[in-house]
C-alpha cells in the first residue's frame, strides 16, 4: 500500500505513524470502498425490532470520515442530508467513535457534521485502564452495558503489530464482549510486511512483535477462527472485498452475554 501521508495536515513521514495514524487515510482508502459493500437496510434487518436507539462504536476512527460514511449508510442518509441530526431510516443510531491519536480526534470534532449523534473520543483501545471507565460511562447513559455493533476497520494489524498475538486475542475478546455484532476489515498479511518494510526504510527496526508472530498468514481467516473458537461470536456474512483486497466481515455474538444487559427506564 503507498504510504498515506501529505495533504491537508503538516507531513508526517510514513514510518511515523506507527499506530496506523495516518493523516488522510480517508483519500487512500475512501470510506465508499467499504460502504458500497453493505446493504441499503442492514441496520433494519438486523435490529428488525429495536425501538431503543441503537448504540456503535467505532475503534480506530482516525479522522472520522469512515464513520461518518458509516453513519449516513446505515441510516439511508444522502450527502448533505439529515445535518439535524434526524436520521431517516426508522432507526436512530448513537456512535461513539474512539482513537489513539489526539489530533486526529481534533479533526474529526471539528468537521463532524452530526455531533448530537456522533461522538469522537481520544481513546488507546488496549489501555484498560482509560478504557473501562470512559466505556461505562458512555453506556450508562443510555442505561446499556453493550453496544449495538461495532465496527473495526482496518485496525487489527496495527493493534497485532504493537501488542502482539496476545494483544490481537484479547482486542478481539474484548470487541466480541462489548458489540452484539462486529464488523471487521482485517488487514492482510502482505499489509504486515509493507508496513514493517516502510519502518525499516527509515532506518528503524521493525515492529517489536512482527517477527515472532504466529498469527500470520490468511488474516481473515485466523481471525474469524478466533472469534469464532475462542469469542463466543459466529460469522454472519462476508460483504466482500474491497478493491485493495480486504474483505468485510460480520459476526455476532452467539453468547449469552449480550442479553438483558440492558439497565431498564433509561433508554432514550
Ligand atoms: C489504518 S487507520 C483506519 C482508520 C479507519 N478505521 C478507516 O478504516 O478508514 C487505523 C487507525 O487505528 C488507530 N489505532 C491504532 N491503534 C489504536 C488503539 N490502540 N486504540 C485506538 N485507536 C487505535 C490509528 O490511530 C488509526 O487512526
Amino acid at each position: 500500500m503507498a504510504a498515506p501521508v501529505g495533504g491537508g495536515f503538516p507531513a508526517l513521514e510514513p514510518g511515523a505513524a506507527p499506530y496506523g495514524n495516518f493523516p488522510n487515510y480517508s483519500r487512500f482508502h475512501p470510506p465508499e470502498g467499504r460502504v458500497r459493500l453493505l446493504p441499503a437496510g442492514l441496520l433494519r434487518s438486523l435490529f428488525p425490532a429495536a425501538a431503543r436507539p441503537l448504540l456503535g462504536l467505532d475503534v480506530g476512527c482516525n479522522s472520522g470520515e469512515l464513520s461518518v460514511a458509516l453513519y449516513r449508510h446505515l441510516l439511508g442518509l444522502q450527502e448533505g442530508e439529515g445535518s439535524l441530526d434526524q436520521p431517516a431510516a426508522g432507526k436512530d443510531l448513537n456512535l461513539l467513535c474512539c482513537d489513539i491519536d489526539p489530533l486526529l480526534i481534533e479533526r474529526a470534532q471539528q468537521f463532524s457534521p452530526f455531533p448530537a449523534s456522533i461522538s469522537f473520543a481520544n481513546l488507546d483501545i488496549m489501555d484498560s485502564a482509560a478504557r473501562e471507565p470512559f466505556l461505562s460511562s458512555y453506556l450508562g447513559r443510555f442505561g446499556r452495558s453493550a453496544f449495538d455493533i461495532g465496527f473495526c476497520m482496518s485496525v487489527t494489524m496495527w493493534i497485532h503489530l504493537n501488542h502482539g498475538d496476545s494483544g490481537l486475542r484479547e482486542f478481539l475478546s474484548l470487541l466480541s464482549s462489548l458489540c452484539t455484532y462486529l464488523l471487521i476489515e482485517p488487514q492482510p498479511w502482505k499489509c504486515y510486511r509493507a508496513a514493517a518494510r516502510r519502518l525499516r526504510k527509515l532506518g528503524r527496526s521493525d515492529f517489536d512483535h512482527f517477527r515472532s508472530l504466529a498469527i500470520n498468514g490468511d488474516m481473515a481467516e485466523r481471525i474469524t477462527q478466533i472469534l469464532t473458537g475462542d469469542c463466543a461470536m459466529e460469522l454472519v456474512c462476508c460483504f466482500g472485498s474491497t478493491s485493495w483486497d480486504r474483505s468485510l466481515l460480520l459476526f455476532k455474538s452467539n453468547g449469552s452475554n449480550h442479553e438483558g444487559r440492558e439497565s431498564s427506564g433509561q433508554e432514550q
